[in-house]
């Protein structure tokens, strides 16, 4: 933190959170990264707690409907989330996993054991955690209904599957792996139905977010439209006039 900044951190009581919720691929991840770089934000990837505990589950052989199990699990998962100049590095009882949880695999598991209501409570305390002055980015499904529901800013990040099928396609073939596009999208339909039919914080937008759909939208242009949204908030105010400053 810039030593011209400690006054404004200074006068938050409590460290301001920035919510931005929405289904798989919708760009919830790259927005909240880029946000959290310009304001000197922490993060919190909460789907990443839920795809660490479902790759534990595996790892220990705890079935994914087995709640009083993963309760167990939960409470004593060994995870540190680590910075790797610039990019969080996932660390579960010692081994990098940055890259083993990223796949769809694991993405199902994380739903499936995300409906189970042990199951979020037993991640609630770890994702309060990460709440730490001078602020928080926090990226999910229920940031703004159910984990920060006092955030100055929510964000609903949407986008038609066949976008958000289209993005993760072309994300894996970047990365070299082997993708079928028809695949992905009935993974992402199936994913979006568990995430929002779930009796517990099931995803949708909560009462006062702004719903931003950025199906036709590059990434630069939904920035640009949640920072105005940043702007507009009086809490972040004094962060922003630093940083036009
Ligand atoms: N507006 C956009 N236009 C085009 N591509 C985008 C846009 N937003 C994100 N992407 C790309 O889509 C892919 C998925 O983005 P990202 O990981 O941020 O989504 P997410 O909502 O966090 O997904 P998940 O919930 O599965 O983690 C990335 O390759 C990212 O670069
Ligand atoms: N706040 C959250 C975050 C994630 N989940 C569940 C549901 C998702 O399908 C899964 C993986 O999340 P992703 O990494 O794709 O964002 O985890 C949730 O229920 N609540």
């Amino acid at each position: 933190m810039s030593a011209d900044l400690e006054p404004v951190v200074r006068e938050q009581q409590i460290p301001p959170v920035i919510t931005i919720d929405g289904p798989s691929g919708s760009g919830k991840g790259t927005i909240a990264h880029r946000l959290a770089l310009k304001l000197g934000f922490h993060v919190l990837d909460s789907g990443a707690l839920y795809r660490l505990l479902a790759l534990a589950a595996q790892q220990h052989g705890v079935q994914t409907d087995n709640e009083k199990g993963l309760e167990v699990l939960a409470a004593y998962l060994d995870v540190q989330f680590e910075d790797n100049n610039g990019e969080a590095m996932l660390i579960l009882e010692g081994e990098d996993v940055t890259q083993t949880i990223r796949t769809e695999e694991v993405g199902a598991a994380a739903s499936r054991i995300a409906a189970l209501p042990g199951v979020r409570a037993a991640l609630l305390q770890r994702q309060h955690a990460f709440r730490e002055l001078p602020g928080l980015v926090a990226d999910g499904r229920d940031m703004g209904t159910v984990v920060f529901p006092d955030a100055c800013l929510k964000i609903f990040l949407t986008a038609s599957a066949e976008a958000r099928a289209e993005r993760r396609y072309k994300q894996l073939l970047q990365k070299g792996f082997d993708a079928n596009l028809a695949a992905i999208l009935e993974d992402i339909r199936a994913r979006d139905l568990r995430d929002t039919q779930r009796a517990v914080a099931p995803m949708k937008p909560a009462a006062d977010a702004i719903v931003l759909d950025s199906t036709a939208l590059g990434i630069e242009a939904v920035l640009q439209a949640v920072i105005a949204s940043a702007c507009k908030t009086p809490s972040l105010r004094a962060f922003w006039d630093h940083l036009g400053s």
